[in-house]
């Protein structure tokens, strides 16, 4: 176990679940797996649609909503800038500032995209002054090239403890705009987070990007989601050069897709029980990335069907392996393929991921323990893992404090008897019921 593991409850919210209970033991479910199962509302569009409508003038409706630690920091950061924020189940009901944000102190969890889509946008309100906290593991997450393009394009940010590190005292004043070139090769939270800002620079905005970017699909979502708030933004397929004019967003009311990456778990556990799980609300033609998951799937051996607003997998007696494939542009879905790839008839190879080393945790590397511990041949790369073959052990598991270490890891408890996890609570970053809804599934979850 890494030394410095131990994990942040501050960064939990009053939306997380499993407060208080250190470890959970997952098993087989004792029947077969059939179900069609709804998934709540996407991180990254909640997140995003959030913070427009809480800078639009006047009043939106955000329906279907994510309920999880990230969301929950995220409104809570709106609220103490002013948006008059109502919420009704898992509708929010926002009456947005018009970009006029009052100063506070401001706390933002363990959300990367809160880390990197406030500061810009805090930052080109014109006055006010913010000191931003994040949780432990955000504040050893890379945020400089943001910092470095935002100051570029004329914003006053400042790092309060270690450079090149949250937290951040960020001033508001009129920020320029104009031309930026950063990097997308470590996150394309970076592009994003100047995007989303950019309607409210002075100036119009060239942003373009200096190497790399390791997600596209992000960005294609944040600007679909501008456009959609009223920006007025212009952009070629290979996102060499995104244009933005000064153009405030609009109040609007949105209805959410289901949460694509959280839907990859319950497709994951189907094909490895060889189950027939069934996703309503979400459809082949979203843009959310890790839908490309269903080609994996295929080419493992599983059918998939694509309905026009469901899809559905149904699993396969021996998944197929003996193949590498990259994953840079579906990273979060790494350790997913990771923990179901033993269970292959040959090894997995997954490439292209270096990125994931700056995720929640070092993704690479706490996987491959994981699965070492657990009696499973794994090699690891600079930019990868290979995956071999093998009947996984009952293990004792560390999920430092990454909720899809713990979601991933948990999907070898529906094939090995008593698989425990430490920390099962660190799920409510973007998922806290994903136990509950393995149990309704029929796996046994104790507590
Ligand atoms: O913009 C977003 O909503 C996200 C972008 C991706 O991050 P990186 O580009 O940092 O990998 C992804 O991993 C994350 O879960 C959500
Ligand atoms: C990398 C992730 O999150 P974040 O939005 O904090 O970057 C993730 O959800 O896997």
């Amino acid at each position: 176990m890494r030394e410095d593991y131990k994990f942040d409850i501050k960064a939990r919210s009053p939306w997380s679940s499993l407060n208080g209970i250190n470890k959970i033991t997952i098993s087989p479910a004792k029947q077969g797996i059939e179900a069609a199962i709804t998934i709540p509302g996407s991180k990254s569009l909640t997140n995003r649609a959030l913070i427009m409508s809480a800078l639009a003038d006047g009043n939106s409706k955000v329906s279907d909503i994510l309920k999880s630690d990230d969301s929950y920091w995220c409104i809570e950061a709106l609220k103490q800038l002013g948006a008059e924020i109502e919420l009704q189940d898992d509708i929010v009901y926002i009456k947005g500032s018009g970009g006029h944000l009052r100063s506070n102190d401001l706390y933002i969890g363990a959300a990367g995209t809160i880390a990197r889509f406030l500061p810009g946008v805090l930052a080109a309100s014109r006055e006010g002054e913010w000191n931003l906290e994040a949780s432990e593991s955000m504040s050893k997450r890379p945020i400089a090239p943001l910092i470095h393009a935002l100051r570029q394009l004329g914003a006053e940010i400042d790092y309060l403890a270690k450079k090149d590190y949250y937290p951040l005292r960020i001033k508001g004043k009129y920020v320029k705009g104009g031309e930026v070139s950063l990097s997308g090769s470590i996150s394309s939270q970076f592009i994003s987070g100047v995007l989303i800002a950019a309607p409210y620079f002075n100036e119009t905005t060239r942003v373009t990007i200096k190497d790399g970017i390791v997600q596209h699909a992000y960005v294609f979502l944040t600007l679909d989601l501008m456009k959609e708030f009223g920006a007025d933004v212009q952009y070629d397929n290979a996102l060499q050069q995104i244009v933005i004019n000064p153009s405030p967003y609009k109040a609007k009311d949105i209805l959410l897709e289901s949460d694509a990456s959280a839907a990859c778990y319950f497709l994951a556990l189907a094909a490895v029980t060889n189950g027939r799980i069934r996703i309503n609300g979400l459809a082949e033609k979203t843009k959310q990335p890790d839908i490309q998951m269903l080609d994996i799937f295929e080419k493992m051996g599983c059918k998939v069907i694509k309905g026009a607003s469901f899809i559905e997998l149904e699993g396969t007696p021996q998944l197929k392996g003996g193949f590498e494939i990259s994953m840079k542009e579906i990273s979060d879905q790494a350790l997913t393929l990771a923990a179901i790839a033993p269970f292959a008839d040959g090894p997995i190879t997954i490439k292209d991921v270096a990125h994931i080393r700056y995720h929640e945790s070092d993704r690479i590397s706490v996987i491959c323990e994981a699965l070492k511990e657990l009696g499973i041949r794994t090699e690891e790369f600079e930019e990868g893992l290979k995956v071999y073959p093998g009947a996984p052990k009952p293990a004792c598991l560390n999920t430092y404090d990454d909720h899809r270490v713990a979601m991933a890891l948990a999907l070898i408890g529906s094939k090995v008897e008593g698989i425990q996890l430490n920390d099962p609570g660190c799920v409510s970053k973007t998922f806290p019921e994903y136990f509950s809804l393995l149990e309704e599934l029929g796996l046994e979850v104790k507590r």
